[in-house]
């Protein structure tokens, strides 16, 4: 592979960042009254505004030559062909092709995999409806109207997000709950709430092996059994890829939704891994949803680099990371409804570039993926942006809203636009301390205070962040965003030349965890000593144990 760091265009972008040291973002647009025109673009229903950004021509010219030089287009192309990208699992990356609405077809190892995507989507709807329409109840012939989402990591994060950004889609009478962690108290305060009459659970997981996943699904079926429920059948299905795992935990495969090992964890909610979403808001929205990444996907496919959405996003990004040395990135909604984004996002974006090591095993010479965080506004102002504005390091930001919002509320909205457009000024913009100074002088500040508060409201600004605007939220917009998110994190992944589907990283703690668990004391119980471990995790463990031995049954 090309060495990204080892470019000409890599050394030109050197060139760019140093020439650039001294000018201001004020000063960028002070000389070019087109800058907003000019680094700004609509597609799929959003629109970028990337002007706050230190860019200029040239960084752009640099940025589109070094996305050639690495061949992001022939990179893009082997993705939806369904060449094996995932190179260390040996897999193809097709989660585009299980929202791809038009008649193209999509072949993995020379199979057609079109025709089981529509099945399963048909399966999806059809026992959607039954639920809906109450022809699939209960044991007790009650109507299924709660549902327990029991996954983790791709198989919760993205149905939860979706699930709460669209609340105002959500079908009367029904509630969804997500039990991720394998922390027994979320799945007890859950089914505190929940009645076994008319509850469904969701079995959640590619693989099918996840120790949080089973083991809060073996308790949640133990809980149904010992209140009460009858014919498990009727209240457990299965989302996943293994077959043989969902047979063996004891759920018919008839009760399975299937998808397949081309659809990486954190791209899943398309498939299969969707149907807490369909159960919630219909069918007929979540393909709206579909359709909103399809619309983005299409664009991706055909916009020429300079004009593609997503592939801007991760240039600029890459820019901000590698020659601005912004080594964090916030995602901050201003929308309630997308509380969950920042999560989601978190697995998507450090799941897939929080990787050191390029695709031809060698360490890279170059920094990756960023931290991803965030809150939505405005709550993150009261909190951590102190930080994004006078902290000593640049932290770039997405900046995300809807014009209208799902449920205007007097002049909220308002008030909430107000602040995000505020926001992103202000970091652009700074404060100078002459400004300061005259400020503190016009309100008749004496100068020794004036001295001596000046130096701490200064805002240096300068600092980089991307507006993301859309009319509204709705499932097609909010399809559109996340695409436009996976497809940035793919064009990231491309410069840096990782791979962005694999995720070795999350292998170790779990190896150790087995080991660990039959060290660990019964409340009430007792266990040897531990001693396979270093010094820490000896104490650590013989401290638990000691509490948990102590503690009554
Ligand atoms: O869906 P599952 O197979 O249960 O996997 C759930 C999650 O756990 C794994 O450890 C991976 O890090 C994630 O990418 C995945 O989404």
């Amino acid at each position: 592979m090309i060495e990204p760091s080892k470019t000409p265009e890599w050394s030109a972008l050197n060139a760019d960042a140093e020439n650039l040291a001294d000018s201001h973002m004020r000063t960028l647009f002070a000389d070019d009254p087109a800058r907003f025109e000019k680094y700004s673009l609509e597609a799929a229903g959003l629109f970028l505004d990337y002007s706050k950004n230190k860019i200029t021509d040239d960084v752009l010219d640099h940025l589109i030559a070094l996305a050639n030089a690495v061949d992001l287009e022939g990179a893009r192309g082997r993705m939806f062909s369904g060449e094996p990208i995932n190179s260390t699992e040996n897999r193809a990356v097709l989660h585009a092709a299980l929202r791809d609405f038009s008649m193209r077809d999509y072949f993995v190892d020379g199979e057609k995999v079109t025709p089981k995507i529509r099945a399963e989507l048909k399966k999806m709807e059809s026992f959607a409806s039954g639920i809906h329409s109450g022809g699939r109840t209960g044991y007790s012939g009650k109507p299924l109207d709660t549902v327990v989402n029991i996954g983790i990591g791709g198989s919760d994060l993205g149905p939860q997000m979706v699930v709460e950004a669209l609340r105002p889609y959500w079908i009367k009478g029904r509630r969804s709950f997500f039990v991720s962690n394998v922390d027994g108290q979320q799945l007890t305060d859950t089914l505190a709430q929940i009645d076994p009459e008319t509850t469904l659970f969701v079995v959640a997981s590619k693989t099918f092996t996840t120790q949080e996943t089973m083991t809060n699904a073996e308790s949640a079926r133990k809980w149904f059994i010992d209140n009460g429920g009858k014919d498990v059948a009727k209240h457990f299905v299965a989302l996943s890829t293994n077959r043989y795992a969902v047979e063996a935990f004891g759920i018919d495969t008839d009760n399975m939704f299937e998808f397949w090992e081309w659809v990486g964890g954190r791209y899943s909610l398309w498939s299969a891994i969707g149907l807490s979403i369909v159960l919630q808001i219909g069918f007929e929205n979540f393909k709206a949803l579909l359709k909103g990444a399809h619309l983005m996907d299409e664009h991706f496919r055909s916009a020429p680099l300079r004009q593609n959405m997503p592939a801007l996003l991760a240039l600029v990004g890459v820019w901000n990371r590698n020659f601005i040395g912004a080594a964090s990135h916030a995602v901050l909604p201003y929308d309630q409804h997308l509380l969950r984004l920042p999560a989601y996002l978190q697995q998507a974006d450090m799941e897939s570039n929080g990787k050191r090591t390029n695709i031809d095993g060698e360490v890279v010479k170059h920094a990756t993926g960023p931290i991803i965080f965030g809150e939505p506004g405005t709550n993150g102002q009261h909190a951590f942006y102190q930080l994004l504005h006078q902290g000593t390091d640049i932290i770039s930001a997405d900046f995300i809203a809807p014009a209208i919002s799902q449920s205007e509320t007097g002049d909220h909205h308002e008030k909430l636009l107000s602040n995000f457009l505020a926001q992103t000024e202000a970091l652009m913009l700074g404060k100078t301390e002459k400004e300061v100074r005259n400020e503190l002088r016009e309100d008749g500040t004496a100068k020794p205070q004036i001295d001596a508060l000046a130096p701490h409201k200064v805002f240096p600004g300068d600092r980089p962040t991307n507006t993301i605007l859309m009319e509204k939220l709705t499932p097609e917009t909010l399809g559109a965003l996340i695409a436009l998110y996976e497809h940035k994190i793919f064009c990231q992944g491309i410069v840096w030349g990782v791979n962005s589907f694999d995720q070795w990283g999350v292998e170790l703690g779990k190896v150790l965890a087995k080991s660990i668990l039959p060290e660990l004391s019964p409340i009430a119980g007792s266990k040897p000593e531990a001693a396979n471990h270093d010094a820490s995790t000896n104490g650590l463990i013989n401290r638990i144990n000691s509490l948990r031995s102590q503690a009554k049954d």
